[in-house]
């Protein structure tokens, strides 16, 4: 058993799913699709299998960040930061979820733009470059995640048609996606274990865009639970903050850690898009009694998407702006952040606003 010691919690029975090596939309995806959509209803969670490759992209990077977090100097680690882009160093104690302190060690990759990019230039919000630490963590980092992509956009096709809606109704968004990464290391707690702030890795929050994508590694030091889709528990992570929901409630799920599997949850935009046909998925990490390692992987829609709920009325209405929510819950996450303060004191949120930041690969005026 690997549930913490003293932890009431269902324990997750996961279907562990295939991906085919393309989604054409034969009867085996569409049947593929329909199963996928089912669990997520059923379970908020689904499970699918790595690959050869990926299983020995996951051992590379998940090797290379257990020497960034134990071998890089304090100081070292924490000058990873970078005023334009919310990537970097993320000390325990640093992130906030629903107004408290989490205490896993983070390095989060986003988009990485050169200072001489021109949407950098233009000083759009979260642009900028990946302070990375050295460059074998970034190699082995890269690797892995880039090949995730594929897996992201074989879902989304499969949920297409799962869902019996137009081809490219989802994928249309992620085009240039503002794909991103965690990587988290949870230090080993205490016989608390999940509860209460010394048990605490990180809060109850459900994440941003459509798809999360996540592998762990140690098998008995997993710490996550998730809440199944329920109907009596309805929240809308864009309008009013999800984050620290029902943190101390019954109903958690342990999901049990599985070798050689992605787990995948779904986001906010995965939510809004389908009108609450998928849900985005509440879950939360403990400590455990071990030190755990993990990668989240966050396949998103473009920064400058615009995006409109599927079906009838949708296209009349106002929409989402991808970037607007990123910025506004990285605001919130890290409310001192040097990239924080330099997005208020630069006045650089107006430019949210803008044309060219909500229209699909448009660029900045020169
Ligand atoms: O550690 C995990 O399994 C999930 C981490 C997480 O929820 C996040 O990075 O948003
Ligand atoms: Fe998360």
């Amino acid at each position: 058993m690997t549930m913490p010691p003293g932890f009431q919690a269902d324990i997750a029975q996961l279907d562990t799913f295939q991906l085919p090596a393309r989604v054409t939309g034969s009867a085996s995806d569409r049947a593929l699709g329909t199963a996928l959509v089912r669990a997520w209803r059923r379970d908020g969670i689904v499970q699918i299998a790595m690959d050869a490759r990926q299983t020995q992209l996951w051992a590379a990077a998940a090797a290379a960040a257990t020497r960034f977090f134990h071998q890089t100097p304090a100081a070292a680690k924490a000058a990873c930061v970078d005023a334009h882009s919310y990537a970097g160093y993320v000390a325990s104690g640093e992130e906030v979820t629903g107004g408290v302190a989490d205490h896993a060690e983070i390095f989060t990759v986003t988009k990485d733009l050169a200072h001489s990019d021109a949407r950098v230039r233009a000083r759009w919000p979260c642009h900028g470059p990946c302070p990375w630490p050295d460059m074998d963590f970034k190699a082995h980092v890269v690797r892995y995640t880039d090949r995730l992509g594929a897996d992201g956009e074989a879902l989304l096709q499969l949920v297409e048609l799962g869902l019996g809606v137009a081809r490219g109704a989802l994928t249309r968004y992620t085009r240039d996606g503002w794909h991103h990464a965690r990587v988290l290391r949870f230090p080993p707690g205490n016989a608390t274990n999940g509860r209460g702030r010394a048990g605490r890795g990180i809060g109850s929050h459900t994440d941003y865009g459509l798809l999360v994508i996540a592998a762990q590694n140690e098998v008995g030091g997993k710490c996550l639970f998730i809440r199944r889709p329920a109907q009596d528990e309805q929240f809308a992570n864009w309008e009013t903050s999800a984050a620290g929901l029902r943190e101390d409630a019954a109903g958690w799920v342990y999901v049990p850690p599985v070798a050689g599997v992605h787990t995948v949850l779904l986001g906010d935009m995965m939510q809004y898009l389908t009108r609450n046909r998928l849900t985005a998925t509440p879950h939360k990490v403990g400590l455990n009694t071990r030190e755990r390692l993990a990668i989240a992987y966050f396949h998103e829609p473009s920064f400058q998407a615009v995006l409109r709920p599927l079906g009838a009325g949708g296209a009349a209405t106002e929409g989402i702006h991808y970037g607007t929510h990123f910025t506004n819950m990285c605001m919130r996450n890290y409310p001192d952040r040097i990239t924080t303060r330099r997005l208020v004191a630069e006045d650089r949120y107006r430019l949210l606003e803008r044309p060219e930041l909500r229209t699909m690969g448009a660029v900045p005026p020169c």
